[in-house]
């Protein structure tokens, strides 16, 4: 068969293909669509080691399964996607591993924001979710210029944990708003020195309210579902405060091999779930 041929062939197989998966889509769209997926993307050098791979091959095929689950979740109506990329417990890798991963996220997110990457495509507004100082300094450079150039996208939702723990986050939440009240303290008996006038309200009780909205996370609502991939069922201080009222699940497959079997699988169970979840979300 000439090249011609096999490429008029190849485009077509690949048109039926996402036809086909359209139509599985807007059958699950009957019920329940989650507004939230997270992931945690664990197994990419266990995926190396199984096929002989160089480690960083395990790495950069986990990114591309990213990139078709990404695809998935948008095409199927899911607003938020949440992956957990590096925590601040992976820099105690080996140097030269804790570098590549920098590296590759470094020309990731140098290619999305390129025109034709799926991000621009789909018109999804990225956000970098976690210590960012912590980043080696190129990385943490080229998230923030990400999030400049994604901030007027609102199709979807990207949120990259990186150098992100959940008692991290809270610890944070927690300082900041003693932080936020302690200036508030402040500035009422400045203001009642001076005027010397009515006793202001001055609550010192930090309330919930105040933790949630200094917490990374709160531009998204909890996850609907936690993927956690390789058949590991820790949560390996990964939304620790958000998923309480999470559906988890676990398959066996490590992360660059997961794929739109395990998405349907992950929305199925859901759907099941909702009636409950929903029950025990409105609940004080
Ligand atoms: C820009 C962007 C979002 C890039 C993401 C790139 C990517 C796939 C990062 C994964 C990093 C990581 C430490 C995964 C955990 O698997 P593991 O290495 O712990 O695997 P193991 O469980 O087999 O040891």
């Amino acid at each position: 068969m000439d090249g011609k041929r096999k490429t008029i062939l190849f485009k077509l197989f690949g048109s039926s293909v996402s036809f086909m998966r359209r139509c599985l889509f807007s059958v699950l769209s009957v019920g329940p669509v989650p507004n939230h997926l997270a992931f945690i993307l664990d197994g990419n050098r266990r995926y190396a080691k199984k096929w002989n791979l160089g480690e960083g091959m395990g790495y950069r095929a986990g990114f591309l399964s990213l990139m078709s689950l990404m695809k998935y979740c948008y095409e199927l109506g899911v607003k938020y996607v949440s992956i957990y990329a590096f925590s601040i417990d992976n820099f105690r890798r080996r140097p030269e591993e804790v570098q590549y991963v920098m590296d590759l996220m470094l020309e990731k997110i140098e290619g999305m924001l390129k025109e034709e990457s799926l991000v621009n495509q789909y018109g999804v507004r990225v956000y970098f979710i976690g210590n960012l100082k912590l980043l080696h300094e190129p990385v943490r450079l080229a998230a923030e210029k990400a999030m400049k150039a994604t901030s007027n996208n609102n199709n979807s939702i990207l949120l990259i944990c990186v150098a992100y723990t959940s008692t991290d986050e809270i610890v944070h939440a927690a300082q900041q708003s003693c932080e936020d009240k302690w200036a508030a303290i402040q500035s009422s008996v400045n203001i009642k020195d001076s005027q010397d006038g009515e006793e202001k309200d001055t609550n010192d009780v930090i309330k919930l309210s105040d933790i949630e909205s200094h917490m990374y996370m709160r531009v998204a609502p909890d996850p609907d579902i936690l993927v956690r991939t390789s058949g590991e069922t820790r949560l390996s201080n990964f939304l620790l405060w958000q998923t309480s009222n999470s559906l988890l699940y676990s398959p066996k497959a490590l992360w660059p091999e997961i794929g739109l079997r395990h998405l349907v699988w992950a929305v199925l169970n859901f759907q099941r779930a909702h009636p409950y979840l929903e029950k025990r979300r409105k609940q004080p």
